[in-house]
């Protein structure tokens, strides 16, 4: 089918032909050739060329194409240069850079009656956006970061109107906001400030209940021991606001609770125990790097930048990637076998509830 790529290849080309500008050199003079599939497209420098091919070279491809491609495919940011071997037998061309892509681009899942919805919900893919959704048996832990009414406790109440269908929830609230009122609405365990308490006895009643999530998955490693194929149940334990969570409490109060947590955040994968961490940023004042590092799904919402996004994927230079505009847009990274490992667009669902929230 190599033909139905023949009219971007073409777009490509003049596009980096116009704005490229590597020393007049063109693909009229083949100085390149562009080539493309369904999984990608490739950039074939003619070498030697009077141009560097290196990372520097492929960012700039990788900008001018973003625009083009828009909406037809999304690119996947790489963090440096993608070289690969092309099947050429001429020496000039054996080389080339591989720019991936998904087709398609970010669609927002608009759902009239969540309810309804989620009763309709009968596999284990969790749906994210219209063509994208995650594998539950595949989560361990959740972060959601994103400024003050980007809408990260839209898309966490979201999530929590699936999980419950498939597992059990324990929420920790510490503005008494909207994950409280959920959980009074389902009858889920809920540790939220409801009579006014000191933020230090506050944060020791979180510990407590991850201690005994923890000895929870003391109890299921030894079955797992006995049993390696033992099953267990999806527990998932929601913290909301973490870094206000984490400020003005005593020194060792504050470390108990990220000794506690960074254990379950280890050893809670193999045990369904799953964190879903929600915090205006992820610095090492509401996580440890150690605890960030064990996040398999990864959402950054609202201003996407290299400063909003150096806690949650300080590897990522945001430059160049498309993001959708909008409330509830942003990044998410999913590090599972199934996607590809790179951050993809963003946009989270859009939902009604029967009673407001
Ligand atoms: N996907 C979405 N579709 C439509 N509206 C949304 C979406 N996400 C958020 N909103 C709206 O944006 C506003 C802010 O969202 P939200 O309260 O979830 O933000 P937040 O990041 O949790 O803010 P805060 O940290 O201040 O609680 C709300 O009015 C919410 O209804």
């Amino acid at each position: 089918m190599q033909e139905s790529y023949e009219y971007i290849e073409t777009q490509l080309i003049q596009s980096l032909n116009l704005a490229l500008n590597i020393d007049n050199e063109t693909s009229y003079n083949h100085a390149f050739d562009i080539q493309a599939n369904q999984d990608g497209f490739w950039f074939i420098p003619r070498l030697p060329a009077g141009f560097v091919v290196d990372s520097a070279l492929y960012d700039k491809i990788y900008r001018i194409s973003g625009a083009i491609l828009y909406p037809n495919w999304t690119l996947l940011k790489q963090n440096g240069a993608y070289f690969v071997p092309t099947h050429s037998q001429d020496f000039h061309t054996q080389r080339a850079l591989f720019f991936p892509w998904v087709e398609g681009n970010a669609k927002r899942l608009v759902i009239d009656d969540i309810d309804e919805f989620t009763e309709k919900w009968v596999n284990n893919k969790l749906p994210i956006m219209e063509n994208l959704d995650i594998n539950i048996d595949k989560i361990n832990h959740i972060g959601i970061a994103g400024q003050s009414g980007s809408g990260k406790s839209t898309f966490l109440i979201f999530l929590l109107y699936l999980l419950k269908e498939r597992g059990s929830i324990t929420i920790c609230d510490p503005k008494l906001d909207s994950p409280s009122r959920f959980a009074r609405k389902f009858d889920i365990p809920v540790i939220a400030p409801v009579e006014v308490q000191n933020q230090n006895d506050f944060v020791s009643s979180v510990t407590a209940m991850l201690s005994q999530h923890l000895d929870l998955i003391h109890d299921r490693q030894r079955e797992l021991y006995k049993d390696p194929n033992a099953k267990f149940e999806h527990n998932y334990i929601v913290i909301d606001e973490l870094l206000a969570l984490t400020e003005n409490v005593a020194k060792n109060v504050a470390g108990a609770f990220q000794s506690v947590i960074s254990q379950i955040a280890l050893l809670g994968r193999a045990t369904n125990v799953h964190l879903i961490l929600v915090s205006q940023r992820f610095d090492a004042h509401a996580l440890s790097t150690a605890t960030r590092e064990q996040l398999n799904v990864l959402i950054q919402i609202g201003n996407i930048n290299s400063r909003t996004t150096s806690f949650l994927m300080p590897d990522l230079d945001p430059n160049g990637i498309v993001v959708p505009q909008g409330i509830g847009s942003g990044l998410i990274q999913i590090i599972d076998s199934e996607h590809p490992y790179q951050v993809l667009p963003l946009l989270t669902p859009s939902f009604k509830t029967k009673e407001v929230l």
